[in-house]
């Protein structure tokens, strides 16, 4: 309790006279008996714990205050910025400039969606930032428009999603140039507010379980949509509550036939429906529509149910770009099965998970420079009859926090090669684009919005009991960013199909064909990793050694590989008894550890090759360090394996576990610096624990209660 009145408020280590004592933040002017002394206390390097010999432990240390890294944030945040920061800012400033946009802490359902929609509409029809150019022209752009508005309020971004990615992503990739030409302008200028009308009551994951259908009328020139059962009710519709005037239903094509079944399946496709009237906003015949209702988050889009009861639309509303009817209804696609149809149609959907994975780690951004200023600032207990230390500067906070910002690193730059990536697929068309595109999509959608939820609660956590307070925003950006989880394909879901393409490769792979190009690691790994571990590898424990990029490359390959290989074999085997969805869930699990694997080695991958670009010297040093505390804390999490197979013996696991402190430790020292460079303004921010000038931290939140 002492402690708490002790607290000087709004000091910091910074601006603190008595803080500058703070034998952490002090190391580089401390002499080398006082760091040695207070390194038992506070250093996770410490002797007492890990028997590094004393002159190794010094040599490190000196090394670190060597070494202490001068951090220009704004060379590193210009070479974080993505092409498109311009953009980003543009959405900034606007929503700046409207403060009567911004959406209260407090605010019932129904104003929540008022306000959604006049957010998006002036900025489409005020700030004349037009998303739905940039799904054509340069998605880039769009992704970047997408990140930035979930900075705004998620709802927002979810909303702006359904509009242009989802209705408007439809009507573009499934449809053809009539549609593009009939709606593009409408989607544009959001006088067609439409929805996406996929997800039933019983099925959500599995789509082509889907019930709904849409059977072709030869006598009219019509398609009659018809809801056959309460479980094929299109449920969660995003729009379709209250604003949405059309949507793409997503529905089995059912054709005549002049046999006794009466009709044939086509298989599901997509039909634009109108659902309200244009201009009185009522619904159409044989449209009903209900409120799916308060959501755990997320509650400024309007997600509804819909059941259609013989609603008729013309032959010209199915989307036709991957199977089309004629007139006289005969069917004409240029794929040969519906299997090769549905794949086709689901394909052109990749671009929700880019976007979602990429506005997951924006959000990730925000929660972690929250929780990593406020951490600086905070300080509780400290060393008898000595200031109070920061709680950043406990090894247990670190240790929260410092992988989760290196992770947010690692992902920045992994969804930025996604986003690079799925340009270029766009522009090509290339089929071996498309194949890596959609692996990797699935898996840096699954894994990055797993990572960060998780990371959510962590965040709140480490910010104590003012991490609870609403104005804080974790409450918020947990709730709403929950369902990132879940929808545009649930990540348990979409690691499967990131296994299922592993193996794919792996079977091509002993017939001899080739791989694709993420993935090309595979066709060496599978001859370089399979092999035993090196015994005189397995035991090299030297800073250099586990510091360099070939020794993390490789322990994440091989670790991947392994599990390739064994999962194969225990699928072969099981799928003589159990057959092959049997075999499949037996190994479930492995096949999931195998997937997060695959895309553990993407993400550093791409980090070290960011490092290796980093024209600045400085940035490139500090970037180093949180490249290498990422990898290192993914290894030291699954030392397990490691050890297991004798790829690490154990005084080599000893090493790494202790430098993986150490690089925390060190993350740490820059902390600050490596959150302000995202670049992220206070009114984006907006959590007053979390502003960027400390000092102001305390007074905003005691002004926001009433002081
Ligand atoms: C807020 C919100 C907005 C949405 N917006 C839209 C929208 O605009 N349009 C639209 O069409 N849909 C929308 N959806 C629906 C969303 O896309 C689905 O919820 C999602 O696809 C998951 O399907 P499901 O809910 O049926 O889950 P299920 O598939 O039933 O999954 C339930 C659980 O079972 C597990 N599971 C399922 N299959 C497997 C398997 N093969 N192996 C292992 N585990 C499995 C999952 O991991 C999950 O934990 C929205 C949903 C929400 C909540």
């Amino acid at each position: 309790m002492a402690s708490r009145t002790q607290n000087p408020g709004i000091q910091t280590p910074e601006n603190d006279q008595e803080n500058q004592q703070n034998p952490v933040t002090t190391l580089a002017t401390t002499p080398w008996r006082r760091i040695e002394r207070l390194s038992l206390h506070l250093n996770p390097f410490s002797s007492n714990h890990y028997d590094l010999s004393h002159q190794q432990m010094k040599m490190l240390i000196c090394a670190a205050r060597a070494k202490k890294i001068e951090v220009k944030v704004v060379e590193l945040s210009s070479f974080m910025r993505g092409k498109h920061r311009d953009i980003q800012e543009q959405v900034f400033d606007y929503f700046k400039s409207r403060p009567e946009l911004q959406t209260p802490l407090e605010i019932s359902k129904d104003e929540h969606r008022e306000l959604c929609m006049r957010q998006l509409v002036g900025l489409v029809r005020e700030a004349n930032i037009r998303p739905f150019k940039y799904v054509v022209e340069d998605p880039a752009k769009y992704f970047a428009i997408a990140e930035a508005v979930g900075s705004v309020d998620m709802s927002l971004a979810i909303k702006l999603g359904v509009q242009y990615s989802l209705w408007g992503g439809s009507v573009l990739n499934l449809g053809t140039k009539k549609h593009r030409d009939k709606y593009f302008d409408g989607i544009d200028n959001m006088e067609y507010p439409g929805c996406f009308a996929m997800t039933e009551l019983h099925h959500g994951s599995n789509v082509q379980g889907l019930q709904t259908v849409a059977t072709f009328d030869p006598l009219t020139d019509e398609f009659i949509i018809n809801t056959p059962n309460d479980g094929a009710i299109k449920w969660w519709i995003g729009n379709a509550a209250v604003h949405g005037k059309f949507a793409s239903v997503f529905a089995r094509l059912m054709l005549p036939t002049h046999d006794t079944k009466g009709v044939s399946d086509m298989g599901v496709h997509a039909f634009i429906v109108p659902i309200r009237d244009l201009r009185t906003h009522k619904l159409l015949p044989g449209v009903e529509i209900h409120d799916c209702g308060h959501k755990v988050g997320l509650n400024g889009v309007d997600n509804g149910a819909l059941r259609f009861r013989s609603v008729r639309i013309p032959r010209d509303n199915l989307l036709n770009r991957f199977g089309d009817v004629s007139r006289d209804g005969k069917y004409t696609s240029s794929l040969p099965s519906i299997s090769k149809r549905f794949g086709a149609t689901l394909g052109e959907l990749v671009g929700g998970r880019v976007v979602l994975a990429y506005s997951s780690n924006g959000v990730l951004k925000i929660a972690a420079t929250i929780a990593i200023r406020y951490s600086l600032l905070r300080q509780q207990f400290g060393p008898p009859k000595q200031p109070e230390i920061t709680i950043l500067d406990y090894q247990s906070h670190q240790h929260k926090l410092m992988p989760m910002l290196a992770s947010t690193y690692a992902f920045h730059f992994a969804t930025l090669h996604l986003v690079d990536k799925y340009c270029e697929m766009k522009k090509t068309g290339d089929e071996e684009s498309v194949g890596d595109v959609h692996a990797l999509s699935a898996g840096l959608k699954a894994y990055v919005t797993s990572y960060t939820a998780k990371s959510l609660n962590i965040c709140r956590e480490a910010c104590g009991g003012h991490g609870y307070a609403a104005v804080n925003r974790f409450g918020s950006l947990r709730n709403d960013h929950d369902i990132f989880q879940t929808f545009e394909g649930d990540n348990t879901v979409l690691l499967q199909q990131v296994a299922i393409d592993l193996l794919k490769q792996y079977k091509e792979k002993f017939r001899g064909g080739s791989l694709a190009v993420t993935w090309n690691y595979l066709k060496e790994s599978m001859n370089t990793y399979l092999s035993q571990p090196n015994p005189v590898t397995s035991r090299w424990e030297g800073e250099d050694h586990l510091r360099d990029p070939k020794f993390q490359l490789d322990a994440f390959r091989y670790r991947t590989s392994r599990l390739l290989q064994s999962v194969a074999a225990r699928l072969q085997k099981h799928s003589k008894t159990l057959g092959g969805f049997g075999a499949w869930n037996r190994c479930l699990n492995h096949l999931l550890t195998l997937a997060e694997s695959h895309i553990e080695s993407v993400i550093l991958e791409r980090f070290i090759e960011a490092v290796r670009s980093c024209p600045d010297e400085g940035s490139r040093s500090a970037l180093k360090l949180v490249c290498d505390l990422y990898a290192l804390d993914r290894i030291w999490n699954d030392i397990g394996t490691y050890r297991n197979v004798d790829y690490v013996a154990p005084n080599k696991a000893k090493a790494i576990h202790k430098l993986t402190e150490y690089v925390c430790f060190q993350v740490r020292n820059i902390a600050r610096e490596l959150v302000d460079a995202f670049d992220l303004p206070d009114y984006v921010i907006r959590a007053p624990i979390g502003l960027q000038t400390p000092g102001e931290a305390y007074s905003q939140y005691t002004q926001h209660v009433g002081f």
